[in-house]
Order: C-alpha cells, then structure tokens, then sequence
C-alpha cells in the first residue's frame, strides 16, 4: 500500500528540491527543438524531458492537453511518461484540470486516480467551480489510493479573479475552495494529500491560508514573469508551496545535459529562502 501523498511529497521535495517542471510540448517548442509536430516529436519531445528531469527533480507536471491532440497515439506516449518518470523516481501530478457533477467526477476519479488505470499519477489538477462538494469522489479515490489532488483557487491568469475574488456567503469563491481543502487535510501528518493551485502572479492573495495543512502549486514563474521574489511576496514564509515552471525550462532542450542544467538551476533559484 502507498503512503499518502501528502507525506511522499514532502519526502520528495526534502530529498530533490522544490520544483515541479511541466512538461508542455507547445507545437512551437517541438519546431524550436527541430521535431516533427507529429507522434514521433512529441514522444521524442516527452521522453527526452523525462531522460532529464526525472531522476533530480521532485515532480513533473506532464499537461495533458498537448498529448491529446495527437489521438489515442499521443495518449499512450502521456502513459509512458507517467511510468517512466515514475520508474525514474519523480512524482507525476498530471495536468488535466477536471470538475464535473458528482457520479461523472467519480469516472474522472477511477481513469487518473484509480488503482491499475493506465494514466493513473500521483495527483492531478482539478477545477472546483462545479462546487467543491463535487469533487468529492476523486478526493475519496485519491486518498483511498495514496494519490493527490491540486484543486484550482487563484489561477494565475488573469481572467480568473472575476470568478475567484469574486464574494460569496461573506468570503472570497477562493476563500471556500481553501476553507474546503483545510477540512479535508486536518489532521494530517507532515501535510494532507489536498492541494491548491494558487499563482506566483496573484500579489496579495486575500486569503488565510493558515490551516491548510497542505501543499500549493504556484504556476506562473518563469514565462509568465513571476520570480523567487514573487514567490515571497505571494506566499511569505509559507511550508509546502511548490513552483512549477513549463516553457522557461523546456526552452533549454533539446540537449538533456543543457534541459537538466536549466531545470536544477530554476530549482536553486526558486528555493525556499
Ligand atoms: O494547474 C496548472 O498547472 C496551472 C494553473 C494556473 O493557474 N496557471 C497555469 O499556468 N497552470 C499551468 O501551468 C503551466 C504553466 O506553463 P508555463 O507558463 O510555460 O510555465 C501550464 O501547463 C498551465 O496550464
């Protein structure tokens, strides 16, 4: 039986660092990177990243999107990636932001959390705009099989403060999605297996973030202009926040020397001060 992943995470970062890398293979990184924008670049794209990162860095963030544009062919190169990064001792939340009413949200549930699903990974991101209460299956299936979720509260773009910020029964939308995820991670030891997804390009976040008890995925630096200082100035001395950057590493490839240099650099920069 698996550990809860709120406590493999926080085994991962201790021993490798804290940073996610997304691995997006944009059509325009596979031209950049002289590939074919066909199944044959993208799973030399895919794999190639995999080669670099995944034995130094503590989670990779394959976007699922990318894949599925190429079939059912560019689906099974996402599912070699989930295991071969896994094998490669990196943990895999895999990018595919799912919401649904409660009875399809369990079929969600079962394909990316499920035990024995080929594109099963060790957390996945997922949006609470449908309520939070609908995602209960995939945070039942999660934790009943020592997985993860990262559920949307502040994304980072900017179109989402018009629905994030927005107030509701007296707090901020974003406010209940974090009040939702510290109820299901009390308790937990060193953390619970209930993430949010809060920006490192937010600024002030508005929000009491004290008892979450879990970890934060902060997309945003790198490409989209947040940076270490951003970091500290969005979270502060926060435990458990978890930079993901995607182009701004990937940009080094082809060369996996010069992918893995980039991405242990963005690591030691990103560091926790
Ligand atoms: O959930 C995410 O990963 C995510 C949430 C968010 O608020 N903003 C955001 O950029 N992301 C994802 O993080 C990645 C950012 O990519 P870069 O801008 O290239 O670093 C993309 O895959 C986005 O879909």
């Amino acid at each position: 039986m698996r550990a809860p992943f709120g406590a493999r995470l926080a085994e991962s970062v201790a021993a490798r660092g804290r940073l996610c890398v997304g691995i997006d293979p944009h059509p325009g990184l596979l031209d950049a990177w002289g590939l074919p924008q066909d199944v044959s670049g993208l799973e030399r794209f895919a794999l190639t990243c995999v080669e670099a990162l995944a034995g130094e860095i503590s989670v990779l963030k394959p976007q699922s999107a990318f894949f599925e544009a190429y079939g059912s062919r560019g689906v099974a190169v996402l599912e070699r990636v989930i295991a071969e990064s896994q094998a490669a001792g990196a943990l895999v939340l895999l990018d595919v932001k799912r919401g649904d009413i409660g009875s399809t949200m369990a079929a969600y549930a079962a394909a990316y959390l499920g035990e024995g699903s080929p594109l099963a990974a060790d957390a996945v991101t997922l949006s609470p705009f449908l309520g939070f209460g609908s995602l209960a299956p995939a945070i039942d299936e999660a934790e009943r099989t020592g997985r993860g979720v990262f559920v949307l509260a502040l994304t980072s773009n900017k179109e989402g403060a018009s629905v994030q910020r927005a107030v509701g029964d007296g707090k901020l939308v974003a406010q209940t999605v974090v009040d939702e995820a510290s109820l299901r991670n009390a308790g937990a030891d060193p953390m619970g297996s209930v993430g949010l997804v809060i920006g490192a390009t937010v600024g002030e976040t508005g929000l009491d973030l004290s008892k979450l008890n879990g970890p934060i995925l902060a997309p945003g630096v790198g490409a989209q202009g947040a940076g270490a200082a951003d970091l500290d100035r969005v979270f502060g001395p926060m435990a458990h926040v978890l930079p993901t950057s995607s182009r701004d590493v990937l940009k080094h490839g082809p060369d996996v020397a010069a992918l893995r240099t980039a991405a242990l650099r963005a690591r030691d920069e990103l560091a926790a001060g």
